[in-house]
């Protein structure tokens, strides 16, 4: 299993009480290729979850496996956990420091202590990737948009080529068209390399349209976990935790009530088109 979360446990504060405890002993695996969204309100243990999963918190109790590999022995180096799990935090760009946009993304690579030549190519690849533009590499990342600084940033992360990459809500404050081009790039990353993405995310519509499996957070518990279909199903359960469903869902629930025949589970406006033009197909024939 690539990544297999056992009994994790987080206290920030050793003598909270239960309740307040950010992660409560949870249970879950991913499988290789998948594009997994996490979500959740704030303060269901999100982050303090995808920290555990590149070593940068440690486990109060439970283990963490990536590829076979308890990340959470004393014996596992971090460096080399790193290397395969890419974390790209909230607000990303705020992390920009270098006088030039190669510099920054050549940084991880630098690290890595990869050879100059293969440290140029994994900078331009990784800008090709994101969509920068190479004649931008002598730039500073301050003279460009906050999408393009945003994209830098991932730009950065990939170019240490991770197997698994985990976004902290990529598109927070983004404007709609911005929000769009980074989902769209990152699911383009995901299916070009293969590579476990994993996408916290406060917006049910961002996750539903790419996810494989959603995870749904409540107080550091894992509330729901299923593919898009079997939590979306859940719709009463996630409204009581104020979290709602997509609005085709709702939709697809009003369309119900009068009488038209589209199932609770759809999950695109594409599919909702198909069963009402079936629906009117089937009034015409009458
Ligand atoms: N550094 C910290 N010290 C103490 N408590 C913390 C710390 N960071 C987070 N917490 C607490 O841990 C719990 C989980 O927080 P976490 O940031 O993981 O939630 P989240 O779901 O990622 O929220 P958001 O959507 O706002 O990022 C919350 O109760 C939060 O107050």
């Amino acid at each position: 299993m690539p990544i297999r979360v056992e009994n994790l446990r987080f206290v920030y504060n050793e003598g909270t009480p239960y309740e307040t405890v950010a992660l409560k002993d949870i249970n879950f695996e991913i499988q290789d290729k998948e594009f997994v969204g996490i979500i959740g309100h704030t303060g269901s243990g999100k982050s303090t979850l995808i920290q555990h999963l590149n070593g940068l918190l440690k486990p109060t109790s439970g283990k963490i496996y990536i590829n076979g590999i308890d990340i959470t022995d004393k014996s596992v180096s971090l460096k080399d956990v790193r290397k395969e799990v890419g974390l790209v935090f909230q607000y990303p760009e705020y992390q920009l420091f270098e006088e030039t946009i190669f510099k920054d993304i050549a940084f991880g690579p630098i690290n890595l202590g990869l050879s100059e030549e293969e440290i140029e190519e994994r900078v331009y690849e990784a800008m090709d990737i994101v969509g920068v533009s190479r004649e931008l590499a002598d730039k500073s990342p301050f003279e460009v948009s906050g999408g393009q600084r945003r994209r830098i940033a991932i730009a950065g992360i990939l170019a240490m080529k991770p197997k698994i990459l985990i976004l902290d809500e990529p598109t927070a404050g983004l404007d709609p068209k911005g929000k769009e081009e980074i989902l769209n790039k990152i699911k383009e990353i995901h299916d070009k390399y293969n590579m476990i993405t994993i996408l916290v995310s406060h917006s049910m519509e961002d996750i539903a349209k790419f996810a494989d499996k959603i995870i749904v957070m409540n107080k550091g518990r894992i509330e729901l976990i299923g593919t898009p279909r079997e939590v979306f199903k859940q719709a009463e359960k996630l409204e009581k935790i104020g979290l709602g469903v997509p609005q085709i869902t709702y939709l697809a629930r009003e369309l119900r009530k009068k009488g038209i025949d589209v199932p609770e589970d759809v999950l695109t406006v594409e599919e909702a088109k198909e069963y009402i033009a079936r629906y009117l197909r089937g009034i015409k024939n009458v």
